[in-house]
């Protein structure tokens, strides 16, 4: 469903990413973990085509990522922190023109406004402008506008980030909801509770690097710790240890 080979991505001299090989599987909820500065949102922004890599390649529903990035984007929904919507429009509005871009008939689009309403409890969102919204009802309306065309992958980087327990609640019960067959999610977040509840599998990434990748027992057993937050610390303290100790030598 998702292979990656040996990407790495510079920003000037600084190496951000620094050979990240990762295969997700359909049906997954895959987490991507890591500090401040890890390279999470340059991974997700290389996978979702915005950015290109300097190196490695992959496939995403076995398409190309580096030959056929417009089908790569047809098939992908992206969630990102910093999005935004335009203040006038309602978010009823704002589907319907995404559905337009998309080309869904008028029927698919009302069906599917429909449909995302009640997963992710719109509401009053829907008839609301975009410049008076709380931020939990903007990120709603984002990833209603992100799943609008049910793309096979959605990549969610740090969705849940300033969202109250509800809209988070909300979020949380939609993408365990969204495993099926067909479907992968891919969910960066430092909320170490949010991956625990949501992913199957979770990989580590620290400095451009990943440290770990498995399932939440696995990495537990792994670290010989007793959560997952206690296995991050670990796994991190860890390897900046031994590359200390390397330049030390
Ligand atoms: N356009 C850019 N130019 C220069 N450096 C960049 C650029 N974008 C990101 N970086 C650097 O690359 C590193 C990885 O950034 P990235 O945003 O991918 O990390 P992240 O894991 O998503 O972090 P956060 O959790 O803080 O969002 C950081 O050190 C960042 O400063």
């Amino acid at each position: 469903m998702l292979e990656l080979h040996d990407i790495t991505k510079s920003y000037g001299t600084f190496q951000a990413l620094r050979g990240v090989s990762l295969t997700a599987r359909d049906a997954e909820v895959y987490g991507l973990l890591g500090p401040n500065g890890a390279g999470k949102t340059t991974l997700l922004r290389i996978l979702a085509t915005l950015l290109r890599p300097s190196s490695g390649g992959g496939t995403v529903s076995g398409i190309d990522l580096l030959r056929d990035p417009e089908a790569v984007r047809r098939i992908v929904g992206v969630v990102n922190g910093g999005m935004g919507l335009p203040a006038r429009l309602t978010g009823r509005e704002v589907l319907r023109s995404f559905a337009g871009l998309y080309g869904m008939t008028r029927a698919q689009t009302e069906a599917r406004i429909a449909e995302l309403d009640d997963r992710l409890e719109l509401g009053r969102t829907l008839d609301v402008r975009a410049g008076e919204y709380s931020s939990g009802m903007k990120q709603k309306v984002v990833i209603a506008r992100a799943v609008l065309h049910d793309p096979a992958v959605l990549i969610l980087d740090e969705a849940a980030s300033g969202l109250d327990i509800f809209a988070r609640r909300t979020l949380l019960d939609f993408v365990q909801a969204s495993r099926a067959p067909g479907r992968l999610t891919l969910y960066s977040t430092h909320v170490m509770s949010e991956a625990e509840e949501v992913c199957d599998r979770v990989a580590i990434l620290h400095h451009g690097q990943l440290l770990t990748v498995g399932t939440l027992a696995q990495v537990l057993e792994a670290t010989g710790e007793r959560s997952l937050e206690r296995a991050f610390f670990e796994l991190v303290r860890e390897h900046d240890q031994r590359g200390e100790a390397a330049r030390a030598v």
